[in-house]
């Protein structure tokens, strides 16, 4: 393995990010504001085929809104959703990389800019030319399904821990191979899945450091019903994943999460919520939940750090500005937390 995979988030955000890090916020969201239309069994990764200089500036709009951490446009692009389309293997292949290679693109030009606009400058109180990781997205098994099969996490019995092995393997080696930072698994649904990824890092030595992300249905369980804990617990005994957390949940239960994940694990923990809205496979729509209003979930950032996350950002339904809001927050929060300790 890879020396310092197990360490390599924690280390990088104590001494590059000085303690926390911000994630980028939701891409299909964002492309879709722009225009995009993803009612397709691609979804975000439909614009990889057509809309490159799209995800480009998406991506370049999380960065100046703050984000450390670049989560690429691969969440639904499979090899078996290519060919769906008619793309040869190798072209999706290609495609698959592309999604790193833009989002490394957009760090280039963004590292560019801020070195030609005077490195000495403070940008958000922190280093003008922030640290800035790629992380590929893997999605689940339920998100290529294309239904919102994410939200539930029932496959079915057909579908076991080898059957999600095969499903993974080559887009995972494709990406790890494409030179990203990290691989983040994300909206993981259940137990069997997290189990497949971890075998998966294993048995193909990836180098590359992980990170696990579920989806959950409230402050204990992920959406299939499967605690929490014991899927943190699947992540916290592989030593190829670098951090774990929770992401495209209700702002509301992120707080439980936190303290049940920081009880299983001491690795970093991160969270990404989404607005609280509920998704609709069928419609591709997002519904209001009853309730209370979520969007704003920013003014509980400082709290979940004090429960114990270091990376924060949002998944559906959040946007630049979240992410702006987010980067204040935690910014605000350090200037508190040094002038208490001074
Ligand atoms: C994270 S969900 C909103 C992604 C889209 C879903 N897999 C679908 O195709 O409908
Ligand atoms: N990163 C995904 C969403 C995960 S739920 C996207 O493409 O927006
Ligand atoms: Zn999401």
């Amino acid at each position: 393995m890879g020396k310092g995979t197990a360490s390599f988030v924690r280390e990088w955000v104590a001494e590059k990010c000085g303690g926390y890090a911000v994630i980028d916020g939701g891409l299909a969201t964002e492309l879709e504001r722009h225009g995009a239309d993803l009612k397709d069994p691609l979804w975000s990764a439909k614009c990889l085929l057509t809309a490159s200089h799209l995800l480009r500036k998406v991506h370049l709009d999380y960065l100046d809104a703050g984000a450390n951490i670049l989560i690429t446009a691969s969440y639904q692009a499979t090899l078996e959703g290519f060919e769906g389309k008619g793309y040869s293997r190798g072209e999706g292949e290609a495609l698959l990389r592309r999604s790193v290679e833009i989002a490394r693109e957009a760090r280039d030009i963004f590292s560019d800019k801020c070195t030609k606009n005077s490195c000495d400058r403070l940008r958000n109180g922190r280093s003008c030319t922030p640290p800035i990781l790629v992380a590929a997205s893997v999605g689940s098994y339920g998100a290529y399904l294309a239904d919102g099969s994410e939200y539930s996490g029932h496959y079915g019995d057909a579908v076991t821990v080898e059957t999600l092995k095969n499903f993974h393997r080559m887009r995972l080696l494709i990406l790890a191979d494409s030179d990203p930072d990290l691989i983040a698994f994300e909206t993981i649904p259940n137990k069997i899945e997290a189990q497949a990824y971890a075998e998966l890092l294993e048995e193909e030595g990836i180098e590359i450091p992980a990170w696990f992300s579920f989806s959950c249905k409230d402050g204990s369980n992920v959406v299939s019903g499967d605690s929490i804990s014991e899927c943190a617990a699947i992540a916290d005994s592989c030593e190829r994943v670098a951090a774990v957390g929770v992401n495209c949940t209700a702002p509301r239960y992120i707080h439980s999460l936190i303290e049940s994940i920081t009880k299983v694990t001491n690795k970093p923990v991160l969270v990404y919520p989404n607005s609280g809205e509920t998704y609709d496979g069928e419609s591709k729509q997002w519904m209001k939940s009853s309730g209370e209003g979520e969007e704003d979930f920013v003014s509980y950032v400082a709290k979940w750090r004090d429960a114990g996350a270091s990376l924060f950002g949002g998944c559906c339904r959040t946007t630049p500005s979240t992410i702006k809001a987010i980067t204040e927050a935690l910014s605000a929060k350090a200037s508190d937390d040094d002038n208490q300790n001074s």
